[in-house]
C-alpha cells in the first residue's frame, strides 16, 4: 500500500506530506484537524521513538488548548514512558501541571527538561508553590510599572483563614475562622472566565452586551468541558432560592486537591458536559464582579474605560456591607481579597459591592440593582434613626441640588452633636455625605467661612477612613 512501509509504519514521504498537513493546521490553529493528524503519525510511526514523542507531544498540547487535559496528560505520559528524557514532552508536562496549581511536580518537570529556560520556570513554580500555602503576594513591581499588562505577577489560588457559612444577611457568607490582621490576605482566586473590553467613556449597552456575551460563552464553555467547574458554579445561588434552601458548601470543594483536578475528559473533544444554561444565567446575573482595576483610571484619562466582567466562585460569597471589612484587587484573572481591617475570628467578612461614599437612598438604588435590600447596621441605623431622619432627608436634598456645602456639613455637624450620636455612627453619616465634606475641604472660600465650626479634615478623613476600611476603631 502506497505511504506505508513493509513493516506496516508509514514511509518517508507520507510522514513528511502528514508533517507539512500539520504544520498548515497549526497555523490555521485547527486544533481538532490537527489532533487527527498528530494521530495518524502516532499509530503509523512504528519504531521511530523521536517521530512518536514529538508527534504525542504536539497532540498534548492541541489537546491541552481544547482543555482535554486528561487526554493531554495521558500523551505527555505515553511520551515520557519511550523517552523520560524528552525535553519537549517534560517543558509540555510541567506547563500542564503548573496551569493546574500542582507547582512541586510541575517544577520536577522543568528541572528535567534542563533548558535553560527552565531554570526560571522551575524558580516561579516556587515563588507559586510558597504563594498558594501563604497567600503572600508581592505586587510591587506591577504597581511601580504602572499596572502594565506586561508587569502583572503570577498569582497561585489560596483559600486562606475563611469558611462559608450561613450569614444573617441571608443566605451563606464568608467568615474568618481566625483572628486576621489588617492587610493580611484572605484568598486568591482565578477567574472561572472574564470578558474584557476597552470600551468609549459613553459605551452604550450594545457594546457591554458584547462584553457580556463573551463572558457567558465562556463561562457556558468552561461548564460545558469541566464537570467540577459546572458543579462550582452550581454552588452559587441564583437568587431565587429561599435563604434556608441554599446548601453551605463544604471548604475541600474550593481547594483544589490534586485527586480530584479538572482535567476533562479524553474523549472531550467530540463530548461535551450537557450544562444546565438557564441556571447559569441566573447564577451569573447574581455573582459576577466588576473588575475593580486600578489600570481602569489610567485609561480613563483617554476617555476609555477598561471594563471586565467576571465569575470568582469563592469571592462569590462575600456579601456586601456599606462598612465592609475586606476589599478586592484584580491581577490579571485573579481576584485578591485582603482584610482592610482587622477581623475577628467569628466575624463575617464582607465588601462593597458598590459605591459606599453615597447616601442611603443611592445606596439602596445601586443595592436594588443587585436585587436586594442591604441589610447592614450601617444601612439599618441611617434609614431607620428616627431624630435623624428629618435631616438626613433635607442634607440629601441639599446634596443633590448642589449649592453651599458647607454650610450643609455645619448643620450636620450641628444635628449630630445636639442629638448625641456615637462617633461611630458619625462616621456612617460623614461617609454617607462625604461629597460635600470634601467640597468644603477643597474650597479654601467654604474652609474660611466654615472651618472653625467642623473637625478638621486630617481627622475626619482618617475617622471615615477608618469606619470603611479599618473598621470600628474611630478616633
Ligand atoms: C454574590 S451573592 C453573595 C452570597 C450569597 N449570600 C449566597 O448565599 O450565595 C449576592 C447575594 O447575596 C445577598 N446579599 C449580599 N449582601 C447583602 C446585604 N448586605 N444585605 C442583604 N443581602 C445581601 C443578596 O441576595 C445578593 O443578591
Amino acid at each position: 500500500m502506497a505511504g506505508v512501509r513493509d513493516g506496516g509504519g508509514l514511509d518517508d514521504e507520507a510522514l513528511q506530506q502528514l508533517r507539512s498537513r500539520a504544520t498548515q493546521l497549526l497555523l490555521k490553529e485547527d486544533w481538532r484537524e490537527y489532533i487527527t493528524v498528530c494521530s495518524r503519525i502516532v499509530d503509523g510511526v512504528g519504531g521511530d521513538r523521536r517521530v512518536l514523542c514529538s508527534a504525542l507531544a504536539h497532540r498534548a498540547d492541541a489537546r491541552a488548548r481544547l482543555r482535554d487535559l486528561r487526554g493531554a496528560l495521558a500523551d505527555l505520559d505515553a511520551a515520557l514512558a519511550a523517552d523520560p528524557t524528552h525535553p519537549g514532552a517534560l517543558l509540555s508536562k510541567g506547563a500542564l501541571l503548573r496551569g493546574l496549581g500542582r507547582y512541586a511536580p510541575a517544577a520536577e518537570c522543568f528541572r528535567a527538561a534542563g533548558a535553560d529556560e527552565a531554570r526560571e520556570l522551575v524558580e516561579q513554580c516556587r515563588r507559586l508553590e510558597a504563594q498558594a500555602r501563604s497567600g503572600a503576594v508581592d505586587l510591587s513591581d506591577w504597581v511601580l510599572a504602572g499596572f502594565a499588562a506586561g508587569k502583572c505577577p503570577d498569582l497561585a489560588e489560596y483559600v486562606g483563614p475563611v469558611e462559608v457559612r450561613r450569614s444573617a444577611h441571608g443566605g451563606r457568607g464568608i467568615f474568618a475562622v481566625k483572628n486576621v490582621e489588617a492587610g493580611a490576605t484572605l484568598m486568591i482566586s482565578k477567574a472561572v472566565a472574564v470578558g474584557r473590553g476597552v470600551l468609549p467613556d459613553a459605551a452604550d449597552s450594545g457594546e457591554k452586551m458584547v462584553v457580556w456575551k463573551e463572558l457567558v460563552d465562556k463561562v457556558l464553555d468552561a461548564a460545558e468541558k469541566c464537570p467540577r467547574t459546572a458543579a462550582l458554579i452550581y454552588t452559587l445561588s441564583t437568587g431565587e432560592e429561599r435563604p434556608e434552601e441554599l446548601v453551605v458548601p463544604e471548604m475541600a470543594l474550593f481547594r483544589q486537591e490534586p485527586e480530584d483536578l479538572c482535567l476533562g475528559d479524553v474523549t472531550n473533544t467530540a463530548r461535551k458536559e450537557v450544562v444546565d444554561v438557564d441556571r447559569i444565567l441566573t447564577v451569573l446575573d447574581v455573582n459576577c464582579l466588576t473588575e475593580d482595576l486600578p489600570a481602569a483610571n489610567l485609561l480613563g484619562n483617554s476617555g476609555v474605560v477598561n471594563c471586565g466582567v467576571g465569575l470568582w466562585i469563592l469571592p462569590s460569597f462575600i456579601n456586601h456591607s456599606c462598612h465592609p471589612n475586606a476589599r478586592r484587587t484584580h491581577v490579571g484573572d485573579h481576584a485578591i481579597v485582603h482584610a482592610s481591617r482587622d477581623i475577628k475570628a467569628g466575624e463575617e467578612v464582607t465588601f462593597p459591592y458598590f459605591d459606599v461614599l453615597v447616601p442611603v437612598s443611592k445606596r439602596g438604588v445601586a443595592a436594588r440593582a443587585w436585587g436586594f435590600e442591604c441589610q447592614c447596621d450601617r444601612c439599618k441605623f441611617e434609614a431607620e434613626d428616627v431624630t435623624l431622619k428629618q435631616e438626613l432627608m433635607k442634607a440629601e436634598n441639599d446634596l443633590a441640588s448642589g449649592g453651599d456645602m458647607g454650610a450643609l456639613v455645619v448643620r450636620l455637624e450641628d444635628k449630630m452633636r445636639k442629638s448625641l450620636v456615637k462617633e461611630r455612627r458619625k462616621a456612617f453619616l460623614r461617609a454617607s455625605f462625604w461629597s460635600a465634606y470634601s467640597a468644603l475641604f477643597d474650597s479654601d472660600k467654604l474652609v474660611r467661612k466654615w472651618g472653625r465650626r467642623v473637625p478638621s479634615r486630617g481627622c475626619l478623613s482618617q475617622r471615615v477612613s477608618l469606619m470603611l476600611s479599618a473598621g470600628m476603631r474611630v478616633c
